[in-house]
């Protein structure tokens, strides 16, 4: 599944960006504002629908242009799938894939799972439950086909219901008719997330040991609500409570997933640098959950030395290399790539300078 070719046209200074990267490792070095994240951008732009950088469309499409557009072919066993994402100023987005449009931003995730380690990553544990909660639910997606229709469900049932109760004058009667579709897709989004949360663990822990042998952390789910409670009782035993506030108090919608120590909150106890060790750890064990189930992603690293020293940054390296997928890595020097990759992987350099992108010779970058 990887990108065979990609093409950027308009978004921030990639003005036109072509390339043919590897189908395992592209290293993107570039000075600072040269635009090496811009293309890590887009190719999240063509798996999400949306930036990971801004939530604004309009700062991403480059200054005085109409629109932006990403294109792709990317590889499906021997054939090559087009796929293509415009963003115009307006507000419109259209999404093609090999040649029709796409019915919604879902159909970009399936065919393209993309996984991003960033600066940022940190906020998966600093942030709130709901990028714990987005967290799960992206792997919960790649490994339940039938997910996704339970959650739009149950988001719709939760959404209905709490407009219900905003309004107030609610009468029992409609609000347990509600309540039934409610529970029934509650306690099927809940389920799944519990099963995965459960073939995660394992592999986050297996990564976590060869990344930093050191840490012990340990991973919890909170369904969100009393687990000595099912759904249904615990929505009852919050009735009034519910009706007073005016939304649903207890439910899926405050699931949690809990990153511990021995001694507290993975958070108030590690390091930025462990803390980044921990969610590079628990994006990784996400994507071998994927492989091993025969799927294939992308991961994106974006500025790869951030925070991690140098025997980090080398079994960081060597474990997406075990991988086998096709990795994007981004780094302002040549100096802290200094990972020494397998003869037999394929590893291409490019260096990027004010919004263009240039192949590097092996050993170019040493000379
Ligand atoms: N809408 C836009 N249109 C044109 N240029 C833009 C727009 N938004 C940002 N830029 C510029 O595009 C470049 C984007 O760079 P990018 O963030 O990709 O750099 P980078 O190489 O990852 O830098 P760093 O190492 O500092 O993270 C910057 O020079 C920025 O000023």
């Amino acid at each position: 599944m990887p990108l065979a070719r990609l093409d950027i046209s308009r978004l921030r200074n990639l003005t036109h960006v072509r390339f043919e990267p590897s189908p395992q490792v592209n290293i993107i070095v570039g000075e600072n504002g040269s635009g090496k994240t811009s293309v890590l951008e887009a190719i999240y732009l063509l798996s999400f629908g949306r930036s990971f950088r801004s939530h604004k469309h309009k700062t991403y499409i480059q200054y005085e242009q109409p629109e932006c557009v990403v294109f792709a072919q990317v590889e499906q066993g021997a054939q090559h799938l087009p796929v293509g994402i415009k963003r115009s100023r307006d507000g419109a987005v259209e999404v093609r894939i090999q040649g029709r449009a796409a019915q919604s931003a879902v159909e970009l995730a399936e065919c393209l799972p993309v996984q991003l380690i960033n600066p940022d990553a940190f906020r998966l544990l600093e942030g709130s439950p709901k990028i714990r909660r987005q967290f799960v639910d992206w792997g919960v997606f790649h490994f339940d086909e039938q997910f996704i229709n339970g959650w739009r469900g149950w988001q719709k049932a939760l959404k209905q219901r709490n407009s219900l109760l905003r309004r107030g004058k609610i009468s029992a009667n409609l609000l347990a008719a509600f309540d039934q579709e409610l529970i029934r897709l509650g306690e099927q989004v809940n389920h799944a997330r519990k099963a995965y949360v459960a073939a995660l663990t394992p592999h986050f822990e297996a990564v976590l040991q060869q990344l930093a042998p050191n840490l012990h952390v340990q991973l919890g789910f909170f369904q969100g609500w009393d687990a000595q409670r099912t759904l249904s009782e615990a929505i009852e035993h919050s009735y009034q409570r519910d009706i007073d506030v005016g939304y649903t108090n207890t439910g899926p919608q405050r699931a949690d997933l809990r990153v511990k120590t021995p001694t507290g909150d993975a958070l108030d106890t590690l390091s930025r640098g462990q803390q980044k060790l921990v969610v590079s750890a628990l994006k990784i064990a996400q994507g071998q959950l994927l492989i091993e189930r025969g799927r294939q992603l992308v991961f994106l690293i974006d500025d790869l030395p951030a925070e991690l020293d140098a025997n980090h940054r080398r079994k960081l390296c060597r474990l997406l290399e075990s991988l086998a997928s096709q990795i994007f890595i981004t780094s302002v020097g040549p100096d802290s790539m200094d990972f020494t990759w397998s003869d037999t992987t394929d590893v291409r350099h490019f260096s990027m300078n004010e919004g263009e992108l240039s192949l590097k010779r092996t050993g170019e970058f040493n000379e």
